[in-house]
């Protein structure tokens, strides 16, 4: 998407054929630094340390990590242990294990001397790929904004919700939430978008807050705990979040908080969407609360504070007492009950097994098996 008029994607291979260049999130939305990636330990950092989120991000970092890998040894063992390392980055996004299963499944039939070129190209089409596929989510998501605004007034703005950042630096272009809010503000829709905060790492503060605005698109930042009340007093058209694994059966894991806004929603009458790509379903399971592990961070996010001071330093604050015992919790799952509607690349289903299976005849029916 444009950063001040200046198209980009949040991931790139540079011309060297040996490095990849990203942009280090953990920066924005005080400054715009970009980083190259030339070892597997770089791409690994990168995704734990989350210079780079969002699973679509995640996947597609993870297969550019094992390209880096395997220019440098490109033996099975080499492969197993780059996999193996990648791997251990992040828990809960099934993207990650999506994507390197792609690299496994393609290079390792390939004879060794061939397999680092080819990987690389891989990595190449899984980022194309994943920048098609939010095209697509878009499109069907703007068919939902479009019935919305054909029941409105003409030219009221249509509002919509969006937890954490389901935006394009989550994913390599276009984002999933937000594909159908650029699509439809490039065509002139006047939408505007409620962006919650997103406690502890404030992804909505931080970074959809940050790329709406470069791109142009209107919105206001509200604290977690204000989307109940704005649909209380109907100034939520619809719901938009992510998905890091949506289960075989419709059941839905984002962001913490994101199961707070689907209630919030249901008691509204609100209509609670979930984009997401088809690499974002795990269809080996299919009770999301037992069967999705829940990645648990570093207390210190919650306790402390990061932003820029008022001479733009960079500074931490702590928010309670030292010794107070802190839990962080970085995901929770909303259960397909609340979700109104999956929208993925081949158009919007309900979230059920049956829905799913409609829309991925070829994906649905796989044999039960542990993560
Ligand atoms: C299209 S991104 C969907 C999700 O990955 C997103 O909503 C999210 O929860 C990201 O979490 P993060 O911890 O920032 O990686």
């Amino acid at each position: 998407m444009k950063i001040d008029g200046t198209s980009y994607r949040s991931i790139w291979a540079e011309d060297d054929g040996l490095t990849v260049g990203i942009i280090d999130q953990t920066r924005l939305p005080h400054a715009f630094v970009t980083r190259p990636l030339k070892t597997l330990d770089d791409a690994a950092v990168a995704i734990s340390d989350m210079w780079v989120r969002g699973a679509p991000l995640i996947g597609a970092t993870a297969a550019y990590g094992m390209a880096i890998a395997l220019r440098k040894d490109a033996s099975d063992a080499a492969m197993d242990e780059a996999y193996r390392i990648l791997h251990a980055t992040r828990p809960t996004a099934i993207n990650l294990k999506w994507a390197l299963d792609e690299v496994i499944r393609n290079i390792r039939p390939i004879d060794v001397g061939s397999r680092a070129d080819a990987a690389w190209t891989l990595a190449a089409e899984i980022c194309d790929s994943d920048v098609e596929t939010n095209h697509s989510i878009g499109a069907h998501g703007l068919g939902l904004i479009k019935a919305i605004a054909a029941r409105k007034p003409d030219g009221e703005t249509i509002n919509v919700l969006t937890h954490c950042n389901a935006g394009w630096l989550a994913t390599v272009d276009w984002g999933t939430a937000t594909s159908p809010i650029y699509q439809a503000h490039e065509l002139g829709i006047p939408i505007h978008v409620w962006v919650d905060e997103t406690r502890p790492r404030n992804q909505g503060a931080s970074l959809t807050s940050w790329e709406l605005g470069r791109h142009g698109v209107p919105h206001t930042l509200v604290v977690d705990n204000a989307g109940g009340h704005l649909m209380q007093h109907g100034k939520v058209d619809l719901c938009f979040v992510g998905s890091d694994r949506t289960t075989a059966s419709g059941d839905v894991c984002n962001k913490i908080g994101t199961y707070l806004k689907a209630l919030a929603a249901r008691d509204n009458g609100v209509p609670f969407y979930v984009t997401l790509p088809s690499s974002t379903v795990d269809w080996t399971i299919h009770d999301g609360l037992k069967e999705i592990p829940i990645e648990e961070r570093n207390g210190e996010e919650v306790s402390w504070i990061a932003g820029v001071d008022n001479e733009g330093k960079d500074t931490k604050v702590l928010i309670c007492p030292k010794t107070t015992p802190v839990s962080n919790f970085a995901f929770d799952v909303t259960p397909s009950r609340l979700v109104t509607g999956l929208v993925t690349e081949r158009g919007v289903c309900s979230a059920s097994r049956a829905g799913l299976a409609k829309l991925f005849p070829e994906m649905a029916n796989q044999p039960k098996q542990a993560v």
